[in-house]
């Protein structure tokens, strides 16, 4: 996968996508990471990238001519076509669900805006979709852009060995992680790890992991489980954890 990202700072976007499961996705050729600087684009001596907002009001927004070209340079850098997509706290919360489409998809086109975002009708005529990484207001999209970097990285085929792949199987089914443990079985402070980790027993261990991420999910993101039909097995381990919670 190519990921190519619009931003008036390149080296925090290389630096991010340099370290870990992304960076070793990229030295093994399972993802392409390059960064644009729309400054690179501009034509006066001062290299404006912004200009004050129509309207009057505090703020400046980001000229459209550096960014077009720029844009431009970017598709024109590779045949085949982008989905581009605008890192903004009017976008649409990213979930694992749209991660996972977005890592099937050949080639992403990130724009970073910065200041108070860049002109609508940039928007209109470029951007194929606005995505939020959350409800907060950040200096810049680039965190937005590392987050999906990440989180699609880490899902091309190859990039996640099996060290990582647990992270990978559990939020795939809309619950939240389970506890985990390791060594020593008793710390400093004389807390024990849970007896059926240690018991060898594989059955066991898988219902009270089951168990463990239902109950989490239900105390701490009821409205995850909201939107989950549950098999019998997993009402049944629900109604165990709540037992146990509200004995
Ligand atoms: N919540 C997010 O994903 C997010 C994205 C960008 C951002 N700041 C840059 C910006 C400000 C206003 C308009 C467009 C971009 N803050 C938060």
């Amino acid at each position: 996968m190519r990921i190519d990202v619009l931003t008036l700072f390149p080296e925090f976007i290389h630096a991010a996508a340099a370290v870990g499961v992304v960076g070793r996705a990229q030295q093994r050729g399972l993802i392409e990471v390059a960064a644009w600087n729309p400054r690179d684009f501009t034509h006066d001596n001062y290299r404006r990238v912004d200009e004050r907002t129509f309207g009057g009001g505090p703020g400046m927004v980001m000229s459209t001519r550096p960014l077009t070209d720029c844009l431009a340079a970017i598709r024109t850098a590779v045949p085949e076509p982008a989905r581009v997509i605008y890192l903004t706290p009017q976008g649409a919360r990213l979930t694992q669900r749209r991660v996972r489409e977005l890592a099937l998809l050949p080639r992403l086109a990130l724009v970073c805006g910065r200041y108070e975002g860049i002109d609508e009708r940039l928007i209109a005529r470029e951007i194929d979709e606005e995505i939020s990484i959350g409800d907060y207001v950040l200096s810049g999209g680039e965190l937005g852009a590392a987050v999906i970097i990440d989180a699609v990285g880490r899902l091309q085929p190859g990039a996640l060995n099996d060290a990582d792949s647990a992270a990978h199987d559990s939020f795939e089914d809309g619950l939240l992680d389970c506890p985990h443990y390791t060594r020593p079985e008793v710390d400093a402070q004389g807390d024990a790890v849970p007896a059926v980790l240690l018991s060898g027993d594989h059955a066991a261990i898988a219902r009270w992991r089951r168990r463990e991420a239902l109950g989490r999910t239900w105390l701490r993101r009821p409205d995850l489980l909201a939107r989950m039909t549950l098999s019998r097995a997993d009402r049944a381990l629900l109604d165990d954890f709540r037992r146990t919670w509200l004995a």
